[in-house]
């Protein structure tokens, strides 16, 4: 189904990891010099059509390799060409599956394939066209009987094919595949090769890395990769127990292990099929305006991702019964809860009660901050491989969490409405008319706006959803403590006063008591407590109320910029790695030349 493969040439390759540097996607890229080394001098081409497997013990760099070949990681030595382009400039022919099931797993098969074929194909391929792309991929997996099921109830081998029918949408020239037949039993992972066999033979380049020595046999060639990630041999399956004197493929685990080594060069040990030479120093690279992606035009433009994330998001929520049930049913109980604990009348300026009208703001503000916070928590962290691997593929980060913002800023607004009037209906809030009401619902939306920020930050910083559950208390915590509701900000430590000036709840509850003249109240009321409750408060809601709700505003921007760099770094852009690499080139180039010293 694929055109002709991209020809790899991969020329000296070394990788070193520096001390005291955290392990990211592309981001270590190699110092040239310190560190340890984890990849070392492989030189090799990968011809079109041919099947090239990389094997090795645990830990000798497979999947460094893969992921240099896929340039999503920048070698500290060495490059990598394909058809003599760096990877990122030839990215739209490149498919890269990385370990590991990356899909929404409550899609349908097809519909996930359909947003993925939106989001990678040519914005104006019609739906016709897309639907044949997402029919011919499925039919080149043999999961076409499989269309209609969620993802999530596909057996493993299912769901490990259904993840190269995603590559296989955009046709690949050149396939990449991380242990794509771990955990597979025998014949399911033969079955699995055997498809990437046809696809060879369609002339597509592919590489894997496996586990499986089953796997060896059936591929072109094999480069098995010492423990300390140097070539141990590199040719054709059929030598490998010969090579190494052995009696299975299994025992050469053990004498690679034990430091042997034997690049065999006979026939059947080169490409498959004649090449050019590798490109020697001076041989010109080629760039984006040389190679001719495949036709059909540019992907979705930043409004056209925004809006496929934002349905695609929707039918995530909708199809999982679970989060939909909790997003619809937690602000049902938490007003329920609300209508419960307050007493009807507590505004009444004829018998004020100053104490519970304080509380009810606060818990109102806490409420339209706890619905944000919950909703945004566990939308990226969840789908962060999925966002990872689209990021080496076309996906924007600002569409991305914009999408995020246009599904949840709907619920939340009817959360917010429903806590204000259910208040009201029941008495808990004074009679006032609509200005009030909008100003009070615009602070409270804010509120639940810079939450949500702030849940979407949290949730693309952690690694797992349990840590993301983990931060809930965390961050709930201090904007209990420090909103000025319980401790007045003027009867604060100065610490404390600072602090509550980072607290989004501080400033969504004195807007809400601005807003609803609770100084008024408090000083013209009949309740004698009234006045020495508002000279504990100070000037907190003395303040213009648009002032808060620009400061709520200014939080909302300032964390969804966070959770954008977050993003950024966790999920690099294959532009942003090879940046990274031309980086890490230059820093390298004045180490390589330094004399030796002594
Ligand atoms: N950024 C990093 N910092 C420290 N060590 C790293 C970093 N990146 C890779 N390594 C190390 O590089 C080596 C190769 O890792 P890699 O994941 O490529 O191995 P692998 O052969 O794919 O392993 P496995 O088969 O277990 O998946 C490992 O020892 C790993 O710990």
């Amino acid at each position: 189904m694929s055109g002709d493969g991209l020809r790899i040439e991969v020329e000296e390759v070394g990788r070193r990891v520096g001390a005291g540097r955290r392990r990211r996607p592309g981001a270590d890229g190699g110092s040239g010099g310190a560190g340890r080394e984890t990849l070392g001098a492989v030189t090799l081409a990968v011809a079109p059509g041919e099947l090239l497997a990389v094997a090795g013990g645990s830990g000798s760099g497979k999947t460094t390799l893969l992921e240099i070949m896929a340039g999503i990681r920048a070698p500290s030595s060495g490059r990598v060409r394909h058809d003599g382009a760096e990877p990122s400039t030839v990215r739209a022919a490149l498919g890269y599956l990385p370990h590991g099931n990356v899909m929404h797993e409550d899609l349908p098969l097809a519909r996930a394939l359909g947003y993925a074929a939106r989001l990678r194909m040519p914005a104006r391929t019609d739906a016709v066209r897309l639907a044949a792309a997402v029919d011919d991929a499925l039919a080149a997996v043999g999961l076409s009987a499989r269309a209609v099921q969620p993802v999530r109830t596909l057996s493993e081998g299912e769901r490990r094919r259904a993840s190269i029918a995603v590559e296989l949408l955009t046709r690949p020239r050149v396939l990449l595949l991380d242990e794509p037949t771990t955990g597979l039993d025998p014949a399911t992972g033969a079955e699995l090769i055997s498809m990437l066999r046809d696809l060879a033979r369609e002339g597509v380049t592919v590489v894997l890395t496996t586990h499986a020595p089953a796997d060896l046999t059936r591929c072109d060639r094999v480069l098995f990769l010492s423990p300390a990630g140097r070539p141990a041999y590199l040719g054709s399956p059929d030598g490998l127990t010969a090579a190494f004197g052995v009696p299975t493929l299994e025992d050469v685990y053990g004498a690679v292990a034990r430091g042997e080594q034997r690049r065999v060069t006979g026939p059947g040990t080169e490409s498959a099929r004649p090449a050019d030479p590798l490109p020697g120093p001076g041989h010109e690279v080629l760039h984006a305006r040389d190679y001719r992606p495949p036709a059909g035009g540019a992907p979705l433009g930043p409004v056209g991702q925004w809006w496929l994330l934002t349905r695609r998001s929707t039918e995530v929520l909708l199809r999982n019964r679970l989060s939909a049930a909790v997003v619809a049913g937690s602000p049902l109980v938490i007003v329920a809860m609300f209508a419960l604990l307050f007493r009807p009348g507590a505004f009444d300026p004829a018998a004020p009660s100053p104490g519970s009208t304080a509380m009810i703001l606060f818990w109102i503000a806490f409420g339209g901050f706890f619905f944000g916070l919950t909703y945004g928590l566990l939308q990226i962290v969840g789908e962060l491989p999925v966002v990872r691997r689209e990021r080496l593929t076309v996906l924007r980060l600002g569409p991305y969490l914009l999408s995020k913002a246009a599904l949840l800023m709907p619920v939340l607004a009817a959360a917010d409405a429903l806590l204000l009037a259910v208040l009201r209906g029941l008495d808990r809030l004074p009679a006032a008319g609509w200005g009030t009401y909008g100003s009070l619902f615009t602070t409270v939306l804010l509120a639940s706006a810079a939450a949500l920020a702030l849940g979407l930050l949290a949730s693309a910083a952690v690694s797992e959803p349990g840590q993301a559950t983990l931060m809930l208390p965390l961050l709930c915590f201090p904007q209990v403590l420090f909103s000025g509701a319980f401790v007045p900000v003027p009867q604060m430590a100065w610490a404390g006063r600072l602090l509550s000036a980072a607290m989004t709840n501080r400033w969504a509850f004195e807007a809400l008591g601005g807003g609803i003249g609770l100084p008024r109240l408090w000083a013209r009321g009949a309740s004698p407590l009234g006045p020495p409750l508002l000279a504990s408060y100070g000037d907190s809601f003395g303040r213009t109320v648009g002032v808060d709700w620009l400061l709520l505003a200014g939080f909302t921007a300032l964390f969804l910029a966070g959770a954008w760099t977050v993003l950024a770094r966790k999920c690099p852009s294959v532009g942003a790695v090879s940046r990274r690499a031309r980086q890490a080139g230059r820093e390298a180039a004045p180490a390589v030349s330094r004399p030796a010293e002594g």
